[in-house]
């Protein structure tokens, strides 16, 4: 066995409660064998004044989008999609897509994030990406089939079959799979009838967007009489082990079939409210026993990939959507951003507990905007920003060490990246 001793620092537990322990893993099993006052490591990572947290999940998110990070901002949902994003992601390459998750993944690791939910597309290499980079992450293949031909429809279903049967369980487990059809107004009912039996023989999970705004509510409740999950649930896209986004309109019959169901989902606060799509009703989900985990959503909507930004957004627009300051409490979205996520994704992470994997976060706590300490679980919450954290360990593997990514060239990855993304700009208007 060849440990990791991460040594010196608090821990927060499960229970939300903080206490000074080592924690010991396992690298090769990646999984935590000891918290307490364990034995020496072969490895130590020094967390002296620090606080160990297990890695926030980025529970739904599409990385690559960092190369359109600032590129449409100010429109709604339907006309950004329609007008600047999809017409531009038209011209993407594989190499573009490859160096976009790159940059995702150095910034999402350097703020503490060591698992995600992905939709995207090019996912073979996109997820071989990720996995070196040193993030966990389940993926799929997006699925739109408006405005395409049945042909080629059918064949966007196809692959996000071949590659959520293929990709499961690939880099040692770091990649586990969904099939991902992009919405309910923009994948085909009759391709969804067809292809979600066909993903359950597999036993592959659905990720995908649903209830975001109004304006997708509404056709499906004109056209069907039923509300969207309602209609979800009819062609059997609403199982254990899958997991929606956003979930911002859903009524009380929609939050209890949810619950029924055992579906989570994936909360994007700051997308919702740059998109100006609304406000998701996280406590409603909580009290009716729904897992809800936190995502940024891509970079193009939000317009970073730090996580703690994110759990702090969830916390304020619970609040005010709840009209009820004791909402969405501090422990609550901080569950929500790591046992919450696991749970959504399906991965045995999210909490600090011998048995679980060792995805770890370690927060430098001597800073002026964390001072003083009443309460760590607070400033988890409220105060602590993606570069508070100074070593990210997944699996047992240190990836960030004292803010500085080991697995990829920093500098490298930030100039192939902007390099990619104004010749695929420049592709995309010499279109129009
Ligand atoms: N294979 C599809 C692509 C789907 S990937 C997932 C899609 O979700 C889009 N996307 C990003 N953020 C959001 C959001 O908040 N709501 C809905 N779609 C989004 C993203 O731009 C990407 O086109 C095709 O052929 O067009
Ligand atoms: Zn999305």
């Amino acid at each position: 066995m060849s440990t990791l001793q991460i040594a010196d620092g608090a821990v927060l537990a499960a229970d939300m409660s903080v206490r000074s322990a080592d924690v010991l893993a396992d690298r090769e099993t990646g999984r935590i064998v000891e918290v307490g006052d364990t034995a020496r490591g072969d490895e130590i990572l020094d967390a002296d004044s620090g606080l160990v947290i297990p890695g926030l999940v980025n529970a739904h998110c599409h990385v690559a989008m960092t190369l359109l990070r600032g590129y449409a901002d100010d429109k709604p949902l339907d006309a950004w999609l329609r007008e600047d994003i999809w017409p531009t992601e038209t011209e993407l390459e594989t190499d573009d897509i490859v160096a976009g998750t790159r940059l995702g993944a150095v910034e999402l690791l350097k703020n503490g994030v060591t698992a995600l939910g992905d939709m995207y597309f090019e996912v073979p290499e996109s997820a071989a990406a990720l996995a070196e980079a040193g993030l966990r992450a389940r993926v799929g293949h997006g699925i739109v089939t408006v405005g395409k031909e049945e042909v080629t429809a059918r064949a966007d279903f196809e692959t996000g079959l071949d590659v959520a049967r293929e990709l499961d369980g690939a880099f040692d487990g770091r990649i586990a799979t969904a099939l991902m059809p992009h919405s309910l107004t923009t994948a085909a009912a009759d391709l969804l009838a067809e292809y979600v039996p066909r993903a359950r023989e597999a036993g592959i999970p659905l990720h995908y967007h649903a209830n975001e705004t109004r304006d997708e509510v509404e056709p499906i409740v004109e056209e069907r009489g039923v509300r969207p999950l309602e209609y979800a649930d009819e062609l059997g896209m609403l199982e254990e082990g899958d997991f929606i986004a956003h979930g911002v309109h859903t009524d009380r019959t929609e939050i209890e079939l949810l619950a029924e169901r055992g579906v989570g989902v994936a909360h994007c606060p700051a997308s919702n409210m740059k998109l100006a799509s609304g406000i998701a009703p996280v406590q409603e989900l909580l009290d009716a026993g729904v897992t809800v985990g936190i995502g940024t959503d891509g970079a193009a909507s939000n317009n970073d990939l730090d996580a703690f930004d994110e759990l702090r957004d969830a916390a304020m627009v619970g609040k005010l959507k709840a009209d009820d300051a004791s909402a969405v409490s501090a422990p609550e979205v901080v569950r929500a951003a790591t046992a919450g996520g696991a749970d959504l994704l399906g991965f045995d992470s999210g909490r600090i507990e011998p048995g679980a994997l060792a995805d770890l976060a370690v927060i430098d706590l001597e800073a002026a905007h964390l001072t003083p300490a009443h309460d760590l679980v607070s400033h988890l919450a409220y105060a602590v920003r993606g570069s508070d954290v100074r070593h990210t360990v997944v699996d047992g593997d240190v990836i960030v060490r004292d803010r500085e990514i080991l697995t990829l060239d920093e500098a490298a990855v930030r100039r192939e990246a902007e390099r990619h993304a104004e010749s695929l700009i420049a592709r995309a208007e010499s279109n129009r």
